[in-house]
């Protein structure tokens, strides 16, 4: 399938609402927590296939063998959840780029605690045999460059562990705000939490101090209006259920935009956001760290193409162990469309650029970004995107969304 993508100016949309689903990383942290502590409520959980996934393999009691497909931190929570419950046997798998997404440094921090989990096939990565166990409290070390959903898989079986868990983080710790997201879901659950430096100590929990928990919108998701308005010509978009203070760090692109012509006014009384373009002269070339912000590379890459601003962004070594590798899945599409762009293992460089080549299609490689992230270049010119429905890994309604924005969507087989 291919979604064939323009936009009509003269038919343009001056001001669109939008509710984006529930934050897919708060969601599927709460889902676990619940899984250990059953008072918990959740308000506002993301209806993403990841979630739902997640969801249904909690709940499933009647089968060995769960399949989370491309949910990677569904993995990893799971990984250590099914760990931890003594007397439990699965085999958990996931698509094929699942099995290409290593897991072994959680693997090695689990097995020091005790968890009897075996590999199915390629050593360090998934098909994961566990069979559950109690699990020692104490101190465990782990690298913390790979993925930190190995330290956020850890941190929330950590208040049901006897006597809690101490971690301590080897090396550069990637993605940093979301084991902040970990922690702080935990100190509203009740949980004594103490992060210094590289080392944090959670202490055992019996019964939650807080139990309602209204999910954020998501703000990941949130990327692609921004980059829809920084390329629009003067569109304005409201936002539902998105706050100031929010444990995603994704929220970040408040900053990001800003320098790219896009405002966030927060409307505190009824938890939204406006995004508007501002009127300012856009930078020639902008250099970001995204160390800490790794799910809105892809789409601060295409906004700056779209904008002919070239760009230098680091802090992208995680991007090569996530749904493809998208370091050269950015390269290869942008390429076609007449960006001339630079790639290492952690950097990603592009030069400022007039045009943009018309009709072209963009491949998706399974990954939910990579559709999201090049659809709002139809403001620009006319794009293709393949296998469009690749996007129900984390925005089910995306299309919807984009259509009404004033993105024209055509279907073709
Ligand atoms: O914990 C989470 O919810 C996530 C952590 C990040 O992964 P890495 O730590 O592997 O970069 C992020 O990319 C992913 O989409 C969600
Ligand atoms: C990397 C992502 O997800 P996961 O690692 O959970 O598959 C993502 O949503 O961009």
């Amino acid at each position: 399938m291919i979604a064939a993508l323009s936009h009509d100016s003269a038919a343009a949309i001056e001001h669109a609402h939008i509710e984006v689903t529930g934050s897919k990383s708060e969601s599927n942290r709460l889902l676990i927590l619940q899984a250990l502590f059953p008072q918990i409520e959740i308000g506002n959980l993301s209806n993403s296939d990841d979630t739902q996934l997640l969801q249904q393999a909690l709940k499933n009691r009647d089968s060995e063998l769960i399949d989370i497909h491309h949910a990677g931190t569904a993995m990893r929570f799971l990984t250590a959840y099914f760990s931890a419950q003594q007397g439990r046997k699965v085999v958990l798998t996931g698509s094929e780029r699942m099995k290409q997404r290593p897991v072994s440094l959680l693997v090695d921090a689990l097995r020091d605690l005790g968890a009897k989990i075996d590999y199915k096939g390629e050593e360090g990565y998934p098909p994961l045999q566990i069979t559950g166990t109690t699990l020692r409290s104490g101190e465990i070390e782990i690298a913390a460059g790979t993925s930190s959903q190995y330290i956020s898989a850890l941190l929330l079986i950590a208040p049901s562990l006897s006597d809690g868990l101490t971690i301590r983080m080897r090396g550069m710790i990637t993605s940093r705000p979301y084991i902040d997201m970990t922690c702080q879901l935990l100190q509203q659950l009740g949980c004594s939490v103490i992060f210094s430096e590289n080392c944090i100590t959670v202490e055992p929990l019996d019964i939650p101090v807080e139990s309602k928990f209204t999910v954020e919108s998501d703000w990941s998701s949130a990327s692609y209006f921004y980059s829809a308005v920084a390329l629009s010509e003067g569109l304005s978009i409201t936002l539902k259920n998105y706050k100031k203070e929010s444990l995603q760090g994704d929220s970040n692109l408040v900053h990001i935009y800003e320098k790219l012509g896009v405002e966030t006014r927060f409307n505190s009384a009824e938890s939204s956001i406006t995004l508007s373009k501002k009127d300012i002269s856009l930078p020639k070339h902008l250099e970001l760290d995204l160390a800490k912000t790794p799910d809105i590379a892809q789409t601060i890459a295409v906004s700056c193409f779209g904008l002919g601003i070239g760009c230098k962004l680091s802090g992208l070594h995680t991007l090569k162990i996530k749904e493809t590798d998208r370091l050269v899945a950015l390269q290869t599409e942008m390429q076609k469309l007449g960006a001339t762009v630079q790639i290492t293992d952690n950097l990603l460089q592009l030069s400022p650029s007039e045009a943009i080549n018309s009709g072209i299609s963009i491949k998706t490689y399974n990954d939910h970004r990579m559709a999201m992230a090049f659809a709002p270049l139809a403001f620009k010119e006319k794009i293709s995107i393949e296998e469009p429905e690749v996007v129900s890994k984390s925005f089910p309604s995306f299309w919807e969304a984009m259509t009404a924005v004033g993105i024209t969507y055509e279907i073709k087989r």
